[in-house]
């Protein structure tokens, strides 16, 4: 019989700290397809893959945290969650929460969140809260509320959701037959860079005969971890990535250091052309921040930096619904108009 996608925590239920017997909360995430991208592997010399986790079911990585946090809060009969977010957090923690029946609680930086995003987490009936402050500002406000009331946070500072989001190591590895030569993936509260390299390590003892080096991208205005300290005011056009004081500073630093990886910047301008070749060349449309790492990836080839031959795995973590307004700034197309008719169709086709 074809095997039936379960949620990760199901698929991988031996690797997670879940049992048979608990409530799972799942919408059918993970199971994402790895792409090969013909073009840029040609351009780089490399065979260069993307994990295209836009295709979860609230459009982010972030569900296969949730997934994990959201079963762990109904486990600890917990009723309320909260979140800061960047947009996509506030999104899946909408969604889960919704489906578990639970009461959600988001805090956004104000008129810096994609409107996708935003509409997600009203339409999942969350209650938003708008802050006059950045996302790292949030995150210290929900951090303390979740500290004095009874209220589950589900920010990545939640070990669950680690334990959720490093399936996709597992995933890669699975799809591959073992783990890249090279992991990338973008970097902003730096939860997703720890948990792949969780997973990648713990794949070790699951058929990887290795793990990758991981090189992970922030945004220019956004990059603490090449600064080396905390930024005040970050600012990018990937909003999901605009974060100066990461959560998981030290377990990025040791997944960038033990992997023998590096975290490196790259401008917006780069950014949006990535993300337009992503779309163009390869068929995946991605959020701006989802496509930093292909930013990073052509930036590291035009430096001769990319090993032949090598197996480039890139996650592309958000899909580009969430912020079309991004996405079509500056491609302004004007539609041809004709009349219900063969020929003037044949015609605007210059047939
Ligand atoms: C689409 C997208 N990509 C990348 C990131 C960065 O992930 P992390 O915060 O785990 O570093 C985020 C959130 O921060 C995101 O929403
Ligand atoms: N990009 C994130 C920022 C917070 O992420 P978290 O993984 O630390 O919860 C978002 O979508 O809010």
């Amino acid at each position: 019989m074809a095997h039936v996608w379960r949620g990760i925590i199901n698929e991988y239920l031996d690797r997670l700290p879940f049992t048979a017997e608990d409530r799972i909360v799942t919408l059918g995430e993970g199971g994402t397809p790895l792409v090969h991208a013909p073009s840029i592997s040609a351009e780089v010399g490399a065979e260069v893959f993307v994990k295209v986790e836009g295709m979860n079911p609230t459009g982010s990585f972030k569900d296969r945290g949730m997934t994990s946090a959201i079963t762990q809060v109904v486990k600890d009969g917990d009723h309320t969650v909260v979140c800061a977010s960047t947009g996509n957090t506030s999104a899946s923690a909408a969604a889960y929460a919704a489906h578990a029946g639970l009461r959600c609680v988001v805090m956004i930086p104000q008129g810096k969140i994609a409107a996708g995003k935003m509409a997600q987490a009203i339409v999942h009936g969350a209650e938003l809260v708008q802050v006059d402050g950045n996302f790292d500002e949030c995150l210290e406000i929900v951090r303390s509320l979740s500290e004095d009331y009874p209220i589950a946070l589900v920010n990545s500072v939640n070990p669950y959701r680690l334990q959720g989001q490093k399936t996709a190591a597992f995933e890669i590895v699975d799809q591959l037959g073992d783990a890249p030569d090279i992991h990338m993936l973008p970097v902003g509260n730096a939860g997703n860079i720890s948990a792949y390299w969780m997973g990648f390590r713990e794949a070790l003892s699951h058929g990887a005969t290795r793990t990758p080096r991981v090189w992970g991208v922030q945004a220019a205005g956004a990059a603490p971890f090449v600064a080396g300290h905390p930024i005040k005011d970050p600012e990018t056009v990937a909003t999901a990535i605009r974060i100066g004081k990461p959560a998981s500073w030290d377990l990025a630093v040791a997944a960038r250091d033990e992997s023998g990886g590096w975290i490196r910047a790259v401008s917006d301008a780069q950014i949006l052309h990535a993300q337009a070749r992503l779309a163009d060349e390869v068929g995946v449309f991605v959020e701006p921040a989802s496509a930093a790492p292909i930013a990073g990836l052509l930036a590291a080839a035009a430096l001769g930096e990319v090993p032949r031959g090598a197996t480039i795995t890139c996650t592309v973590t958000g899909n580009g619904l969430k912020d079309t307004a991004t996405a079509l700034a500056g491609r302004e197309v004007e539609p041809t108009v004709i009349p219900v008719d063969v020929e003037a169709a044949a015609a605007a086709l210059g047939l």
